[in-house]
């Protein structure tokens, strides 16, 4: 429903995005997720035709909307600071957008009841000055804003990031539910990953203006395509040439840059066997600390000569104590590989 073809954006002599290529289905929650500078605001800015490409098309719905105004575009923008009118109640905010296209007074009314109901705002809200609402609600009425207007995509910039942590967990599933229940296709950007992973059906994962990988949260996270992917999805440990040495035996290509997640990583109790013949990927390790998380705790190793992260079941890590001597288990067969090694 939505194809980014080839889509080039530069600023004076700065390359923002450099051919972006991507379709996004009808009713899909899509996530761009990057770090700051990655590109992401310019590709949803370009959606909304705030931005215009340097070279490439834009289609929704079939329809070449690369120079078509904003306006036109039938898309919804909900933005990181929400741009609500402090002086105005939240109905006035809602009916905003209406009153400037002269819909009649009655049909604003029901419009404005309608999308109030949808997104959880009780009636006697919308009477009230939005500066006297909570971060959660007046991102309600940024969102009713939106949808009042009936876009066929909804744009959300970074919409929870003004939010603190807690509340920014609530909200991320009352938007999904939201978002469900309307069936709006969704274009999201955060630069979160962990936000991205819970919220979204697919998402592009994008570094210096490039697209690096379009995926399931599952898959981005399991199967990431590179080094930055898995590097800038949860945790990873880099291997060092000396701790892929210890574990060739076991199947680790030491030429190939290698990475490992916390939780393909055990911890065991060290014993007098040499770890390089066992041939299992196991690396003798000393623990330099451990981080309780509830139910796992993040153990923080010093194997063949590095660093190396695990993760393990807290009622397991409470008989390892820092400065301990143990041994680490590499699942070699979870272990990513990339290219030749620097
Ligand atoms: N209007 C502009 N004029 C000049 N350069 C710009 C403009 N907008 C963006 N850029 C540059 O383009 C690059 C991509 O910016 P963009 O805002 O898309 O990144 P981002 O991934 O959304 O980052 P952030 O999370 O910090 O907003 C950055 O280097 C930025 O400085």
């Amino acid at each position: 429903m939505i194809r980014f073809d080839a889509l080039r954006v530069s600023f004076d002599d700065h390359v923002a995005l450099q051919g972006l290529d991507l379709d996004i289905g009808e009713g899909e929650f899509f996530t761009l997720l990057g770090p700051s500078g990655c590109g992401k605001t310019t590709a949803l800015r370009s959606l909304a035709g705030f931005v215009e490409p340097t070279s490439g098309t834009l289609h929704i719905d079939g329809r070449d909307v690369t120079r078509v105004p904003s306006e036109r575009r039938g898309v919804g923008m909900v933005f990181q600071s929400y741009a609500l009118f402090p002086s105005m109640s939240v109905r006035e905010n809602i009916a905003f957008g209406l009153s400037v296209q002269r819909v009649p007074r009655d049909e604003q009314r029901r419009r404005v009841d309608e999308v109030a109901a949808q997104v959880g705002l009780r009636p006697q809200q919308l009477t009230r000055g939005v500066a006297e609402l909570s971060g959660g609600q007046q991102q309600r009425v940024a969102i009713a804003r939106a949808l009042v207007l009936q876009p066929r995509i909804l744009l959300l910039d970074e919409p929870l990031s003004n939010l603190d942590a807690k509340l920014r967990v609530q909200l991320r599933g009352e938007l999904q539910r939201l978002q469900r229940e309307v069936g709006i296709t969704t274009v999201y950007v955060t630069h979160d990953q962990e936000e991205a992973l819970a919220l979204s059906d697919r998402i592009a994962v994008l570094s210096e203006g490039r697209l690096e990988q379009v995926g399931t949260p599952r898959e981005i996270y399991e199967q990431p395509a590179s080094a930055f992917v898995c590097d800038f999805i949860g945790e990873a440990t880099h291997l060092s040439a000396e701790q892929r040495a210890a574990l060739a035996g076991a199947g680790v290509d030491a030429g190939r840059d290698a990475w490992v997640r916390p939780e393909h990583v055990s911890v065991t109790a060290a014993d007098d066997r040499d770890p390089a013949e066992s041939g299992s990927g196991d690396l003798p390790a000393v623990v330099l600390s451990c981080a309780y998380r509830g139910s796992t705790t993040l153990v923080e190793l010093e194997a063949a000569g590095a660093r190396l992260l695990a993760s393990v079941p807290s009622a397991e890590a409470a008989r390892v104590e820092v400065g301990d001597r143990v041994r680490a288990r590499v699942e070699v067969s979870a272990v990513h590989q990339y290219g030749a090694a620097a």
